[in-house]
């Protein structure tokens, strides 16, 4: 009540109950003067030393030029601001990676925390409902720091007792818009706090040329493109399989093109063979000659060619039995990876049942059996509903392109990828802008990572063809 009605308000509120005459006259306290001041001396004093321990650079450079202006003078005090402007914009012009990281992204987060986050915490919490007002007061999560790195804020949150990260999941699209940036996404910092990400720009906007071929021959990690924190995107092929889903136009060539030539100098040197079937016989084809013998288009000699995969992975299987347990690429026991382009024109929209069939059956087997002996699958295909690939599950890792509807982002990448950030369904459809750029979800973490494919042009192909045949 007292909260409620602050001040002589409260004096005048009469209160009976229904049935009888007695009056209700609540007390009401004088507060001296002397104690309100206190207090609010206390709080600006309790807030400046935050502010202090928080942001010491950024503090000492507003504070200083005022301080020496009222001891000294004005004329110190306009040097001093001089001094401020000119020595940074030194920094920067002459070094500035060292600015950047020791000074730069620092004064930029405070600001952003000052402008953006702290001015609009309340409104966003509130109507966003994550904040409750309740009896007069609002009851926020907290913002703890905000850290800012060359493309996003990195916004630390501690949540209320009794929140979820999903009650925060489903509402990324009113904090994005809340703090005018483009999109959000949420992960555990650890218990009872997060991370929220929001891109300030968005750094694989532009396609990036092919990457190099590595000098020297290795099963992986292959570079095949970079992620959004500027880090190369290395994908794993040796030891797992992976599934490539995207609609039409989503760049899956380039994702599928990127691993194979960062596993080009393996195959030169005869530690990995790559079987390719190409069922659209547009992909793959053209850059048929790296893979020999081992192509296959029509259904029949795609059945063939995996039977074969098996039939390796079977008599491996026989020969490592209580020997070894993980595959060591060699010339006589190399990697095999078997890449399937539009995998649903084998498995669903198949006439044939008895091909269908057989087509599975392999595909399950290699999934299943393969990764131990050194067989892999990287599969890529445009639909990923169960009706049309029933085994997605046996992919350890999977790659989110552009997809047509929200619903697919889960189907390939697992419950809960979307809520947490893995919009690939806000892809864009324009090729320069959107074409290879995907969301990963590794085995080992639930977190999703947004990357971007090299574009290995038709150029590139050919020298690879050459290099391999050379
Ligand atoms: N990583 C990339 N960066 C920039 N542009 C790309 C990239 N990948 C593909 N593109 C562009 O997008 C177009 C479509 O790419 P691609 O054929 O690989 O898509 P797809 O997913 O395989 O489509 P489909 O399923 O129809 O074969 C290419 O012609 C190219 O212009």
């Amino acid at each position: 009540m007292f909260r409620k009605l602050p001040g002589d308000e409260a004096q005048r509120l009469v209160s009976t109950t229904p049935d009888t005459a007695v009056v209700f006259r609540p007390a009401v306290l004088r507060t001296p003067a002397i104690v309100t001041l206190v207090i609010f001396a206390w709080r600006l004093l309790a807030g400046l030393v935050k502010l202090l321990w928080r942001h010491p650079v950024a503090s000492v450079i507003v504070a200083a030029p005022c301080a020496l202006a009222c001891w000294h003078g004005w004329r110190w005090g306009l040097t001093s601001i001089a001094a401020v402007v000119t020595v940074p914009g030194l920094w920067f012009t002459l070094h500035r990676p060292s600015f950047l990281r020791l000074a730069g992204w620092r004064l930029l987060a405070f600001w952003r925390l000052v402008w953006i986050y702290r001015r609009h915490w309340q409104p966003v919490m509130i109507i966003s409902g994550l904040g409750r007002h309740l009896r007069g007061r609002d009851y926020l999560p907290r913002l703890l720091s905000i850290r800012c790195t060359s493309w996003a804020d990195v916004v630390t949150v501690k949540m209320l007792s009794g929140q979820a990260v999903k009650d925060w999941a489903d509402r990324l699209d009113q904090l994005a818009h809340g703090f005018g940036a483009r999109s959000c996404r949420v992960s555990i910092a650890r218990a009872g706090r997060l991370h929220l990400v929001f891109p300030r720009r968005d750094p694989l906007a532009t396609p990036m040329p092919a990457v190099p071929i590595p000098e020297t021959a290795s099963v992986g990690p292959v570079r095949v493109g970079t992620r959004e924190d500027g880090a190369p995107w290395l994908l794993t092929v040796h030891g797992t399989h992976v599934l490539v889903a995207g609609a039409t136009g989503a760049g899956k060539g380039s994702v599928i093109w990127s691993a194979i030539r960062g596993l080009l100098p393996a195959v030169r040197a005869g530690l990995v063979e790559i079987w390719a079937l190409d069922p659209k016989r547009m992909e793959l084809s053209f850059g048929r000659s790296l893979f020999g013998k081992r192509y296959a288009a029509t259904p029949a000699d795609c059945a063939d060619l995996l039977e074969a995969a098996v039939a390796v992975m079977q008599e491996r299987a026989d020969r490592f039995a209580g020997h070894q347990r993980n595959h060591t690429p060699t010339v006589d026991d190399p990697f095999v990876l078997v890449v399937v382009d539009e995998v649903a024109f084998l498995t669903a929209y198949q006439s044939d049942k008895g091909l269908k069939l057989r087509i599975s059956a392999a595909l399950a087997t290699l999934t299943t059996q393969g990764r131990a002996v050194g067989v892999g699958v990287l599969a890529a295909l445009q639909d990923p509903r169960k009706e049309v690939m029933n085994i997605r599950n046996l992919f350890p890792d999977k790659i989110a392109l552009r997809l047509d509807e929200s619903e697919q982002v889960d189907m390939v990448l697992g419950d809960g990828a979307r809520d947490r950030g893995a919009l690939a369904d806000h892809i864009s459809p324009i090729p320069e802008q959107g074409a290879g750029v995907a969301y990963v979800r590794l085995e080992a973490s639930p977190d999703p990572i947004r990357v971007r494919a090299a574009y290995v042009s038709d150029a590139d192909i050919r020298a690879m063809a050459e290099a391999v045949a050379a």
